[in-house]
């Protein structure tokens, strides 16, 4: 099977990566189910890259709707180790502007209503996520955003994402509370991939784009879908830039990341008294295991 090391999942507004040379699209069945998409592999500079559209290349599926653990499944069945996830979000903070890039270090959970692990059916794990980027890999593509000097994007370097469930978008009670908490940026999706990545024993990394000030600002008008595209597509290609020159910075030297061992302590059945069904569902996360 073909294989990548690197994924990149595009959240809205980037739904396919035009720099991806010889591309194949493969059509991935997961015990999760379909992903969102068929995967996009090509070679993005002499390395093979999965892409995958996490709403679907037309954009038809709610965050609550997103078959994460097929997604996130079946770019371990590909081998990829590392993946870097392209996000919208609004800003939580005065400083933080539309159009500016956000590589958040922390998450909240403000989700309800979807599946978010791969265990269970007797095998249990409990996997660490106290640190839920990889902070090698969040290094990488910070450095790479600098090294580009995009005009008119300022960076930040860490930061708090608020992932709530949508589709609506937040209240402006909830807008100042994730504010009085000092989040950074609110979006629907990352936390859920954050974590089964990490479950998978894949490094994982966001580039938040920021769109709009959601709800709280008084000086500007509370986010709308028109909001988000308009500004998603003025960083549609900063954001490839940055995709490019972080794997570009991946493949020269491929960082270390706890990621990669997440289940060697968290796992808490024994694996020869696990049921055969279970394990053979979990095989390409597991197997290295059995
Ligand atoms: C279209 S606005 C709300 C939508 O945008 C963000 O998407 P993604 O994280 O996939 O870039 C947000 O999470 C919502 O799904
Ligand atoms: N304000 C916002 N809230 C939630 N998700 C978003 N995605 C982009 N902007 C957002």
């Amino acid at each position: 099977m073909t294989q990548a090391k690197i994924g990149v999942i595009g959240g809205s507004g980037l739904y396919k990566m035009d720099a991806l040379k010889d591309v194949e699209e493969i059509e991935i069945e997961t015990p999760f189910g379909k992903p969102s998409d068929t995967l996009i592999v090509g070679n993005l500079d002499g390395t093979q890259v999965a892409f995958l559209p996490r709403h679907n290349r037309n954009h038809t599926l709610l965050p609550s709707e997103l078959p994460f653990r097929a997604n996130i499944y079946a770019m371990k069945k590909l081998g990829v180790e590392y993946i870097i996830s392209a996000s919208a979000v609004g800003s939580l903070k005065e400083e933080v502007k539309p159009v500016d890039m956000v590589v958040p270090d922390q998450f909240i959970d403000r989700t309800k209503n979807r599946a978010s692990t791969f265990f269970g059916e007797g095998i249990i794990a409990h996997i660490a996520f106290g640190d839920p980027i990889c902070n090698n890999l969040a290094q990488i593509l910070a450095d790479a955003i600098d090294s580009l000097n995009l005009t008119d994007v300022t960076l930040h370097r860490g930061g708090t994402y608020v992932c709530m469930e949508g589709p609506a978008f937040s209240t402006k009670a909830e807008s100042n509370l994730y504010r009085s908490w000092d989040a950074t940026v609110i979006g629907m999706t990352n936390l859920t991939e954050a974590k089964l990545a990490r479950e998978a024993e894949i490094a994982y990394t966001t580039l938040a784009l920021v769109t709009d000030y959601d709800c709280w600002h008084p000086d500007h008008d509370s986010v709308t879908v028109e909001m988000v595209v308009g500004n998603l597509q003025k960083n549609a290609v900063n954001a490839q830039k940055v995709i490019q020159e972080t794997v570009k910075r991946i493949s020269k030297n491929p960082p270390e990341s706890e990621a990669h061992s997440a289940l060697k302590n968290a796992l808490f059945t024994p694996l020869d008294k696990a049921p055969a069904k279970t394990k053979k569902k979990l095989e390409f996360i597991l197997k290295k295991y059995f």
